[in-house]
């Protein structure tokens, strides 16, 4: 088969995009039959970008979080990298705003609740994500958020304030100080592009919108846009104060997780910590151990070496299921 590596542990079936350096497959886990995403990179077409993938795959092992795609396994072979990925049944959240042409408030502020959640773990986590925009977010059955980074655009914020000058992400989403090639600080980059975000959820439409480049970075830079008639009060302070063109003016990820428009109707804070618990599961070891025929230490010694292996990624799939109500079963045991 084209992809010998995956041979025996995962079922390859359609390709669910592409785009950049990377090709997404669907597959399916074989010993588990729970559906994942697979990314391949080609280790030539990256080139120069290849030190992007080990910085994606170290920041993937740190990101462990309810509204973040998790990374379940990585195969490195001569030429190729595969990641192994979360897969959401639903598809982008951009695809779900153009279905029903913009989204009612409280719809909005329940999305809009779990971005800002996301995003404050990952700067919580010291990385900043520069690519924020509709495409990468992501639907699971739920219709929960998931955040993920396609394009190999998040990056460690360094020394926390550590400032970056190359251009990355999509013109729309970015910020002034950005697109000006200025230095400029990753968490800052993401608060404009949440400020996008929740105007393009509301609205339909992007703020800054323009076929010419140097017109759509003119309005970007001096921060010309409108409020379409039927955004509340609340919903255009919020944007305003996130689409400031001075960076330090922006409302702070801590302001905004408990800002009014985020919390009306709902009164508690945005719950932004990650829900994964530390230790591991006891159902998930135990299935494992009967299947591989090893005791539960043994099983527990090997995975909490998160060596991000197959074995790895079976634990993470039979947690998947027990979160989703499903029997924690492999299926076939020896
Ligand atoms: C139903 O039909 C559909 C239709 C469409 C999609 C799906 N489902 C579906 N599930 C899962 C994926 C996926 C997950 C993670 C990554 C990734 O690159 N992670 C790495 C990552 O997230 N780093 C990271 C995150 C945060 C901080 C730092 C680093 C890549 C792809 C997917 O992809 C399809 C692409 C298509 C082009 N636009 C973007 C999504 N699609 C289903």
């Amino acid at each position: 088969s084209l992809y010998p590596e995956l041979k025996g542990f995962y079922h390859l079936r359609e390709t669910i995009g592409s785009g950049g350096f990377a090709k997404v497959k669907l597959a399916y886990h074989a010993l588990s039959g729970e559906k994942v995403a697979i990314k391949i990179m080609d280790k030539k077409t990256l080139g120069a970008e290849l030190p992007r993938v080990t910085t994606e795959i170290a920041a993937m092992k740190e990101l462990c979080h309810q509204h973040i795609c998790k990374l379940f396994q990585v195969i490195e072979t001569e030429t190729k990298f595969f990641l192994v990925l979360e897969y959401c049944p639903e598809g982008e959240l951009f695809d779900y705003i153009v279905s029903k042409d913009r989204l009612d408030e409280s719809e909005a502020q329940i999305f809009f609740r779990q971005i800002v959640a996301a995003v404050a773990y990952i700067h919580d986590c010291g990385f900043a994500h520069r690519d924020l925009k509709p495409e990468n977010l992501l639907l699971d059955e739920d219709q929960n958020i998931k955040l993920i980074d396609f394009g190999l655009c998040a990056k460690p914020k360094g020394g926390m304030e550590s400032l970056l000058t190359t251009l990355c992400g999509s013109p729309a989403y970015a910020a002034p100080e950005l697109i000006s090639g200025k230095q400029y600080l990753g968490s800052e980059v993401d608060q404009w592009s949440m400020g996008v975000l929740l105007y393009a959820l509301l609205c339909g439409f992007l703020p800054f919108d323009d076929e010419s480049i140097t017109q759509l970075y003119k309005k970007i830079k001096t921060g010309s846009y409108k409020f379409p008639e039927w955004l509340s009060d609340g919903s255009k302070e919020l944007i305003s104060q996130l689409l400031q063109i001075d960076p330090k003016k922006r409302i702070p990820i801590a302001e905004l997780l408990k800002h009014p428009w985020l919390t009306k109707n709902v009164n508690v804070p945005i719950e932004w910590k990650s829900k994964y618990k530390k230790s591991l599961d006891d159902d998930c070891i135990t299935e494992l151990a009967v299947h591989y025929g090893k005791t539960r230490s043994q099983m527990e010694e090997e995975i909490l070496q998160w060596k991000y292996d197959y074995q790895t990624a079976t634990y993470f799939l039979l947690l998947e299921k027990k979160m989703k109500g499903k029997p924690v079963r492999l299926l076939c045991r020896h």
